[in-house]
């Protein structure tokens, strides 16, 4: 008879989990009722911590907790990858993310790249959830594994509900100032660094420092309320070190061998009056230096894509409103050759020019020589990568949430015509939203 407490079932389902059925990955599920994810999550004891919703209207939820196993390269979660298709059966999902620059990774806990395959997974979807126990007996003793699952579903915490954003004070501080800033843009366009180098990236972070920092999944879910059209994201490894975001750009999303992803770059301000906000919305396309940056993105991403697909097609320009700014976009798709793999894709589109620059290795350069702060996983990648089908977001509009400190981070692509003022002003808009859900907007 099967228990109508969900921890229970899946206790049940693991006492009598048969030997036969101990092989390569097993998934064990039961249906459950679940508020909010981040509520759940907030509650749990252990970590990782992990939440993650792709942008398409109705696509599934996920909050994932512990680990079965974890990657810290993308060579190995292949490896892992082509390892559990070769055994057949069911696939899982692994969640995770990649720097901005493996080179210069940073953060602590995060590393270059750390994708997770969950020990503990909760699903919700088309308003059904699901929880699930992940085990793996292909690569380990079957009874530590056993024990070790045993073990995360006893330190289970039922949902609680998330507490509340509390007005408090910060003490906020810039890096760059916006002096440097200025400065910065002045040698970005400057023609004879445009001449080799057309566009970089240059970004700021913006560091808020109170006595007791807000719950970040409290924040998480906050956010993610004011950010439609979105995806949303957060991942924990302890108390005091979570990265969370409410990003609008599409890194790729693969379905099988087809392909889409975006050039979204190119940023004007939202107005209340619905004619005005027309009338930017009509500046932007028209404008030059919105479309060159766009254009940056678009180039290197067809460029990329040629090789590794049979066909690559792309949409006209058109706006994408968020609740403070509007966006160029351009879609892309791409049926991708029998064998690029993820691994292919996350080691060759990222960074792309919407927050490295073009071409890319002088870009890059740049921002090494000038940003004196971590971007880390900010402008990386993040997101769910399985057998069937993968989905990443470009890691921006996104906040570390560390002891006393939020840093929240914004980037500006510079190109010929970039005014460092406006630049600057880009800036506080793309963090408006999350700067005005902490009191400071
Ligand atoms: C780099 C960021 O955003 C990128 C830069 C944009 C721009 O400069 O117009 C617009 C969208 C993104 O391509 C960010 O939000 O941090
Ligand atoms: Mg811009």
């Amino acid at each position: 008879m099967q228990s109508t407490n969900p921890i229970e079932a899946l206790k049940h389902q693991l006492d009598t989990l048969n030997e036969t059925a101990r092989k390569g990955f097993i998934r064990l599920s039961t249906s459950c009722q679940v508020g909010n994810l981040a509520g759940w999550l907030n509650a749990q004891q252990l970590f990782p911590r992990l939440y993650w919703k792709a942008r398409d209207a109705g696509a599934a939820e996920y909050a994932a907790l512990g680990a079965v196993k974890a990657f810290d390269s993308l060579a190995a979660l292949q490896a892992d990858l082509a390892t559990l298709a070769d055994m057949g059966g069911e696939q899982p999902d692994y969640f995770g993310g990649t720097a901005f620059d493996p080179r210069a990774p940073e953060w602590q806990h995060f590393g270059g790249c750390h994708f997770l395959l969950p020990r503990i997974e909760l699903k919700r979807h088309q308003g059904k959830a699901a929880l699930s126990l992940n085990l793996r007996f292909d690569d380990r003793c079957p009874d530590a594994e056993i024990a070790q699952a045993r073990a995360c579903l006893a330190a289970l915490e039922k949902e609680q509900p998330l507490p509340r954003l509390l007005s408090r004070t910060y003490q906020r501080e810039d890096h760059p100032s916006q002096k440097e800033w200025a400065s910065w843009v002045g040698q970005v366009t400057h023609p004879e660094h445009l001449r080799h180098t057309p566009k970089v990236v240059l970004s700021r972070e913006t560091s808020l420092v109170t006595a007791e920092v807000p719950s970040p999944w409290a924040l998480l879910s906050r956010w993610q309320g004011s950010a439609t059209d979105c995806f949303h994201f957060g991942i924990q490894f302890a108390a005091q070190a979570a990265f969370i975001g409410c990003p609008p750009e599409r890194l790729y999303k693969r379905e099988g061998r087809h392909l889409i992803t975006e050039a979204l770059a190119g940023t004007i301000r939202r107005e209340r009056d619905a004619l005005q906000d027309q009338a930017l919305a009509a500046e932007l396309l028209g404008d030059k230096k919105n479309s060159l940056e766009n254009r940056c993105v678009y180039q290197q991403l067809l460029t990329q894509l040629e090789p590794l697909s049979h066909h690559v097609h792309m949409g006209e320009a058109h706006i994408v409103k968020l609740r403070s700014v509007q966006h160029i976009r351009r879609l892309i798709d791409a049926e991708l050759h029998r064998e690029v793999t993820d691994q292919q894709l996350l080691g060759a589109l990222p960074p792309t020019p919407a927050v490295g620059g073009f071409p890319r290795h002088l870009a890059l350069a740049f921002i090494r020589q000038h940003e004196r702060h971590q971007r880390g996983w900010y402008a990386g990648a993040f997101g769910r990568v399985s057998h069937a089908s993968s989905e990443l977001a470009v890691a921006i509009r996104c906040a570390h949430v560390g002891s006393e400190t939020i840093r929240l981070y914004a980037g500006a692509g510079i190109v010929a015509g970039s005014q460092p003022d406006e630049e600057w002003h880009e800036l506080d808009s793309k963090i408006a939203d999350i700067m005005s859900l902490l009191g400071m907007g």
